[in-house]
């Protein structure tokens, strides 16, 4: 199986959107889907869905949107400065304020404690927090989330990867979510490699990218 680091899965999306012309609104919608399918349903009613300003975040969003359609009860927690949210976690949070979606903003200690009561009264958590993109220690009211997913002991999954999982090397930025699944998109990073005690069982999930964009990133001599 080949494993990639995240820079080159981020090098690998870029490709497919830039020069093949997938939008990554598509590889976003591909994703969720690709988690919805591994999430037994008929196991969990409500939950909760805690994202970052990022596409880990779009992730988390998209697949609430047809977690809500299919009439479970889901309640996004935003972490991060919307004034930098990307355009496709953009997109899904305009979409999930159409369809009038559960929205809380976590910037205070007040919307801490609100998050810490909700994932008490919810059935699973959905990790889209961080994904390739993170770049440094996880910090402040990001750990402290982090923190109270991991106390909650409720079923995670984890999208991409573990948010504070480094997808390159494997190394724990600052704090990690320990997850009991982790869907990661169309080719394992290696992070993840031997993590199953953080990341659970891990599920590579291929999300529509053509080999051919992942030989021209990672060259021929990889594939074989
Ligand atoms: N178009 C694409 O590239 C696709 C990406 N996908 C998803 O998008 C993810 C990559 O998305 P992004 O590159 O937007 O990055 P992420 O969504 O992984 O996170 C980056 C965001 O977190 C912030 N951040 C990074 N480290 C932080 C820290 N320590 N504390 C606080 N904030 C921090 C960054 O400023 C950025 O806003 C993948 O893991 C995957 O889940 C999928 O939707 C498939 C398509
Ligand atoms: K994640």
């Amino acid at each position: 199986m080949i494993s990639v680091s995240g820079e080159e899965m981020k090098l690998i999306d870029k490709y497919c959107i830039k020069n093949l012309g997938i939008p990554g609104i598509v590889l976003m919608e591909n994703a969720a889907l690709k988690v919805l399918k591994n999430i037994e349903m008929n196991k969990y009613n409500t939950f909760v869905i805690v994202c970052g300003v990022g596409n880990n975040g779009g992730d988390g969003l998209a697949l609430g949107r047809h977690l809500m359609v299919q009439g479970k009860k889901a309640r996004f927690f935003i972490l991060g400065n919307m004034d930098r949210g990307s355009n496709d976690f953009s997109v899904n949070y305009n979409i999930i304020k159409n369809i009038n979606g559960d929205i809380v903003h976590i910037n205070s200690d007040e919307e801490l404690s609100l998050f810490k009561d909700s994932i008490i009264d919810s059935d699973i958590i959905i990790d889209s927090i961080f994904g390739t993109g993170l770049t440094r220690n996880v910090e402040g009211i990001f750990k402290d989330v982090i923190l109270s997913i991991n106390k909650s002991e409720k079923y995670v999954i984890s999208i991409d990867i573990p948010s504070g999982l480094d997808g390159n090397t494997g190394k724990i930025l600052g704090i990690c979510v320990k997850a009991s699944k982790t869907i990661t998109f169309q080719l394992l990073k290696r992070g993840l490699m031997g993590m199953e005690e953080l990341a659970g069982e891990i599920i590579v999930e291929p999300i529509g990218i053509p080999d051919m964009v992942i030989d021209s990133v990672l060259g021929e001599n990889l594939k074989k």
